[in-house]
């Protein structure tokens, strides 16, 4: 049998729109993120458990995973024997944590092992975003690479085997608080704008490519003081309850940046160290979520996507 974990993921990553993602550990070991099983079957059989799993829906057909076996089957390994494949979906749906993104990367990279089909890293990212375009209302990597890579990558299209890993500070803590309600990633597509101005987009290639160039040297917080997403968080903001009074709360407690995580409505905080994120955490939790969501304080993911 085959167990694979996918982690959760940051897009956007504040100056990174659809671009720059970053996959997350909480430092308490807690695995965020979704698990891939696949195991040989007499007939074709799938399985949905887990926490989010009644949040899904109950036709298997409708299920990301169960599409990728399907799309596996039929394209990549039309020989592969009858398996059972099971899904424990572990994170919540609409959440802004890459959880569309996670179930189709532990899906791919499993069914890959199993089959023993060694699709190249380039083959295997493509075939993933060809699934979260599906559902996101538009095609993007900045969920599918961090995810499957782990780290922070810079990623797209143009860009060469589709990925480019960045460093980053290794004392910095990101504190992720999803508040317990979903926000669909193509209605928070929806609101953004179609077009940018010159000046808009001169600014976004700017402050990109000397937040990547930054990092690349080292020079941490330069980088910082020039992350600041003003392409989407301004759009998405007035649809996430308590982003705005967390936004202007959190820095008082240490938070270098506050921004949204993805499409939201999770928020998440980068922070200089761990007393910073723990007070940034305890603040989340008092006021920013309900019943239903969490909060975790979190390092890089650098391992991504990996057989359990
Ligand atoms: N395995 C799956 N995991 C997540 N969503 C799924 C899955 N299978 C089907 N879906 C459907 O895909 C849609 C995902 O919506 P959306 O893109 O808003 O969520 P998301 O990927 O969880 O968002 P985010 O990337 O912000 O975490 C929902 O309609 C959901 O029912
Ligand atoms: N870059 C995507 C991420 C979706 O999780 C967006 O912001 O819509």
């Amino acid at each position: 049998m085959i167990r694979v974990y996918a982690p959760a993921s940051i897009g956007n990553f504040a100056v990174g729109f659809d671009a720059l993602g970053a996959a997350l550990a909480p430092i308490d070991g807690t695995l965020l993120g979704d698990v891939v099983e696949v195991s040989a079957a007499e007939q074709d059989t799938f399985v949905c458990s887990g926490d989010y799993a009644h949040k899904l829906p109950a036709n298997a057909e409708e299920n990301l995973a169960y599409q990728c076996l399907i799309h596996f089957k039929e394209h990549v390994a039309p020989t592969m024997p009858a398996v059972k494949l099971e899904l424990k979906k572990n994170l919540p749906i609409g959440s802004g944590l890459g959880s569309s993104a996670c179930s189709v990367v532990a899906a791919f990279a499993a069914l890959d092992k199993f089959a023993e089909t060694n699709l190249s890293q380039e083959q295997l990212i493509e075939l993933m975003a060809d699934f979260e375009a599906i559902v996101s209302g538009g095609r993007h990597y900045d969920n599918i690479t961090p995810c499957y890579l782990g780290g922070l990558q810079l990623t797209g299209e143009l860009i060469p085997n589709k990925s480019i890993s960045l460093p980053v500070d290794n004392q910095w803590y990101y504190v992720a608080a999803f508040p317990g309600f979903s926000l669909n990633t193509a209605k928070a597509r929806s609101v953004l704008p179609k077009q940018l101005s010159m000046h808009d987009s001169v600014e976004f290639a700017q402050r990109l490519s000397a937040f990547s160039s930054l990092l690349l040297t080292g020079r941490f917080d330069a980088a910082l003081s020039i992350m600041s997403d003003e392409i989407a968080e301004p759009h998405r903001a007035p649809l996430i309850q308590g982003f705005a009074e967390a936004k202007s709360a959190l820095p008082e407690f240490g938070a270098e940046i506050v921004s949204i995580s993805g499409a939201g409505p999770t928020l998440f905080t980068v922070c200089k160290s761990l007393e910073a994120a723990q007070k940034c955490a305890a603040w989340l939790n008092d006021n920013y979520i309900n019943e239903q969501g969490f909060c975790h304080i979190c390092q890089l993911d650098q391992l991504g996507t990996r057989q359990l």
